[in-house]
């Protein structure tokens, strides 16, 4: 069961979570827990990072002071056995202690550090969870990613764990499961030299299915602050509805386009050892929440959802040449590879002069320069960017062999009068996404869910 950090953003959340998980372990059932860092947290370890970038050592060091006065707080007001709390402060003690060792010696900013610095959150929450299901007299341990055996790659900010992890996690926390609940600090992991490595933003859901299948668990359920995966963002669309059953691929299409509620890697492990994966609402734990299950499972309903993502921007190759060169696009591919920039979508037209890629807006810089160098040679023209674009992205199996559905997409989205600046389709047919202007994204959203009676969808 991972909590995410909405989950674990104060005491009397926290204390949730351990009531929850207490009943399951009173049940008989051998929990594992994940655990995020406070909400916040890790946005404030970001902006310690910068500072200190631009040698701003106090403010860093403030930042830290409110880290640390969240934790000691929090772990004050949600314990009740003396003991419990001594221990907690003294962890914190430590834990803090660290960071501002690390505030002070930080000169070097290579992504190493950062991952370093950006694993403090869940180091800090991880024991403040443990603690409260020992106060509620459920034994208990806490480790961190690395202690796990979540064994990564070097992609510092966006590791995958290795194969080698399985055994290496299995061989750590069978053992505990004996005995106690182990909770375990998600988004964290190490390289093979020892170094902490991240799993990326919104990665504890990642580390969960990365242990779930190490420990071949029999289902792998995400905690979060709504009732499970929705048919769209319900910060934009107030009747979105829960999805009772998604499919594995479905529910990786809508989280990599934009559904922040699971991260895209963390279907893939449970899909290796075909593990259920369950979203559950800790606000409402008896709702059956959503449930991840293999796509072969034929679940009705051409459309199940739409999701938008905003962190996206368009890098556009321009020339007279392009038309009839052979090879612009593969020059683009590679120098985007080179520079380990994934494309998510192209498009190019014939007799048009211009190649369009979109690459998240992260990578955008990078994007640009690599492509400028790749081409300064040759006779392209102009490379240009756009950031203020998002992608929307209409998902649903049953849209595979159903003749109509694009054309009712784009229909819609003609009749808002709003511009498509690319298309794509799948083979598969699993989605379609499209580039719109990032100011249409909220009315796009609103339109495909109502044109889809999505609110009506049957549950
Ligand atoms: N299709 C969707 N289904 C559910 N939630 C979504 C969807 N799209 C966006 N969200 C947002 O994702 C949020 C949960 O993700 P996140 O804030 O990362 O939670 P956690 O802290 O539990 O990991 C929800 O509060 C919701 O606003
Ligand atoms: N702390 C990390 C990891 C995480 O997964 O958080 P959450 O579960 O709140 O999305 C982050 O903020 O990205």
């Amino acid at each position: 069961m991972k909590f995410g950090g909405t989950s674990v953003k104060d005491a009397e959340m926290i204390k949730k979570v351990a009531l929850i998980t207490k009943e399951k372990y009173n049940e008989g059932v051998e929990v594992v827990v994940v655990v995020s860092a406070m909400s916040g947290t890790t946005d404030q370890l970001l902006q310690i990072g910068e500072n200190l970038k631009k040698r701003k050592k106090q403010k860093a060091h403030d930042l830290i002071n409110q880290i640390e006065d969240r934790h000691k707080e929090t772990a004050q007001k949600l314990l009740s056995n003396n003991d419990l709390v001594d221990s907690v402060l003294g962890e914190v003690d430590e834990i803090i202690g660290e960071l501002r060792l690390l505030a002070e010696e930080m000169d070097n900013f290579i992504d190493r550090s950062f991952d370093y610095l950006m694993s403090f959150g869940e180091r800090l929450s991880a024991p403040i969870v443990s603690a409260a299901l020992q106060d509620n007299d459920v034994p208990s341990t806490h480790l961190t990613g690395r202690e796990a055996g979540v064994i990564t790659n070097q992609c510092y900010g966006s590791a995958i764990p290795l194969s080698e992890s399985n055994k290496r996690i299995k061989e750590s926390v069978l053992p505990l499961l004996n005995e106690s609940i182990p909770v375990i600090t998600g988004f964290i992991g190490c390289s093979k030299n020892g170094d902490i490595t991240t799993l990326g933003r919104g990665g504890s859901d990642y580390s969960a299915s990365t242990i779930g299948r190490a420990i071949e668990a029999d289902e792998i359920w995400i905690w979060t602050d709504v009732d499970g995966l929705l048919t769209t963002d319900p910060r934009v669309v107030q009747d979105a509805q829960t999805l009772k059953r998604i499919s594995y691929r479905e529910a990786m299409e809508l989280s990599f386009f934009g559904a922040e509620v699971l991260h895209p890697k963390s279907i893939e492990p449970a899909i290796e050892k075909n593990i259920p994966v369950r979203v559950k609402n800790t606000f409402n734990p008896s709702f059956e929440g959503t449930l991840i299950v293999k796509d072969e499972e034929k679940i009705e309903g051409v459309v199940k959802g739409v999701s938008a993502e905003r962190d996206v921007a368009l890098v556009n190759i321009s020339g007279i040449d392009i038309i009839g060169t052979p090879g612009v696009a593969a020059d683009a591919f590679s120098a985007l590879a080179e520079s380990d920039i994934n494309v998510i979508m192209i498009s190019t037209g014939s007799s048009e002069p211009i190649i369009s890629l979109l690459v998240k807006e992260d990578d955008l810089n990078e994007a640009r320069i690599s492509l400028e160098n790749k081409f300064s040679r040759n006779k392209i023209e102009n490379v240009t960017t756009d950031n203020e674009v998002s992608v929307i992205t209409v998902v649903g199996s049953g849209m595979a062999g159903t003749p109509g559905v694009a054309g009712k997409v784009f229909t819609a989205i003609g009749e808002e009068k709003i511009n498509i600046i690319m298309i794509s389709q799948g083979s598969s047919e699993y989605n379609i996404s499209f580039v719109i202007r990032n100011n249409e994204t909220d009315k796009a959203l609103r339109k495909i869910h109502n044109v889809f009676d999505l609110d009506k969808l049957s549950k």
